[in-house]
């Protein structure tokens, strides 16, 4: 419109239709000029980014673990690597993708990658954390997740209790992408006492290596009940729940606090499916004592470099547990959240002895099927 006020002016009235043409004329050169600039600046952008990826392809393939550091950090634009280089350097990788921000006090929620890039695919588990509750499994999920040649989803799936059903199409959907180099994990402690479990992950894959965390039996189901009772505080007692009658001794071995501490019985399953081999027991009172130690019979069994060692650890005198050491350009907390490492309640010393007594010989049978005593005394 402005055009045509503007020529009519500049072109007697007579001539409309060299006006219209002219105007048509200038409204297809800022047309093309429009497009030009549009299609110029994309494929900049474009170009940028498939540079970026190939070079990122091309590190990987090299396989190394600086490589690998660095395929990662290639892939960021230039104005996020100044703040996340450090972290990477620190080992606060989440692999894969960059974990930006790994939650240490929610630990219960999936990997929080908050960056845009993404490569490599999803794949079903190569190793899952079947058990025990209580044990200290999230310790051991967060603890190894930290090597770079592991990935691992941050919930709990209940895949193989609960939701079978949804198939493993669904259960692979929920997997961290990886890269074919690194391994897929995952953890759900009540693995280890469903029926059906062993079976549907051998059906999955015979390969499949499991972790078993296990922990004192009575320690164990204090633990569970500390926790149960945080959420139903007009739960039983204690003892109400353990015995059938406690002046006979009698146990009531159909409470799952209980049940779960029968190890010898949930082995003897697993090792209908898999052979003792596939299966690697981390103690859980070694695994506060001396974590790293833990970490690298896990890493061993798991065919990975020792990565991860005690530099990463220190005791927080505060919490009580060992944390991982927090990157300088952090300042989230790296000890596991407050639902982990809980004050029990207190359970009378006679009642304690009446649990001891009850789970020695499924102790010392555990010991024998395992090839290992753990001191449970
Ligand atoms: N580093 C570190 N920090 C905190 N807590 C640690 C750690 N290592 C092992 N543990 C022990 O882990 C116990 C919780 O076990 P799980 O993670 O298997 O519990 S759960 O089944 O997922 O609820 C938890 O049990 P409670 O002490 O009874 O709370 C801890 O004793």
């Amino acid at each position: 419109m402005a055009c045509m006020l503007l020529f009519s002016r500049v072109v007697p009235s007579s001539n409309r239709h060299t006006r219209t043409c002219i105007c048509l004329f200038s409204l297809s050169l800022s047309l093309s000029y429009l497009c030009y600039c549009l299609i110029f600046s994309s494929d900049a952008i474009m170009q940028k980014t498939s540079d970026s990826t190939q070079n990122c392809m091309r590190l990987m393939s090299d396989g190394g673990k600086k490589l690998l550091h660095k395929s990662l950090f290639c892939t960021l634009s230039s104005d996020s690597r100044g703040t996340r280089e450090l972290s990477l350097h620190q080992g606060n990788q989440s692999n894969g993708t960059l974990n930006l921000n790994t939650v240490w006090n929610n630990t219960d929620r999936p990997n929080n990658n908050t960056g845009n890039v993404k490569f490599g695919n999803k794949k079903l588990p190569n190793a899952i954390i079947v058990g025990v509750k209580k044990g200290g499994t999230r310790a051991v999920l967060e603890f190894i997740r930290i090597h770079p040649d592991v990935r691992a989803v941050g919930t709990e799936t209940h895949f193989f209790d609960r939701n079978y059903d949804r198939g493993l199409d669904w259960y692979r959907s929920l997997m961290p992408r990886t890269l074919d180099s690194q391994i897929a994990m995952e953890k759900t402690p009540s693995y280890f006492v469903t029926r059906e479990t062993p079976r549907r992950i051998s059906a999955m894959s015979k390969d499949t290596k499991l972790i078993v965390v296990v922990r004192d039996p009575v320690t164990r189901a204090i633990s569970d009940y500390t926790q149960t009772l945080s959420k139903t505080p007009d739960l039983p007692s204690f003892q109400d729940l353990a015995f059938q009658n406690q002046s006979l001794g009698l146990v009531d071995t159909s409470w799952n606090a209980i049940r779960i501490g029968m190890y010898a019985l949930h082995l003897e399953n697993w090792l209908r499916y898999f052979p003792l081999c596939q299966i690697h027991f981390v103690s859980g009172e070694r695994l506060i004592t001396d974590p790293a130690g833990e970490l690298a019979r896990v890493q061993d069994f798991l065919g990975l470099k020792r990565i991860v060692t005690d530099k990463h650890f220190y005791f927080n005198r505060t919490k009580g547990f060992p944390c991982l050491k927090k990157p300088e350009s952090s300042s989230s907390p790296r000890c596991l959240g407050k639902s982990k490492g809980r004050t029990h309640i207190q359970i009378d010393g006679d009642t304690i002895e009446q649990l001891r007594d009850f789970y020695r010989p499924y102790n010392i049978k555990f010991y024998e099927m395992v090839g290992h005593d753990f001191r449970w005394e």
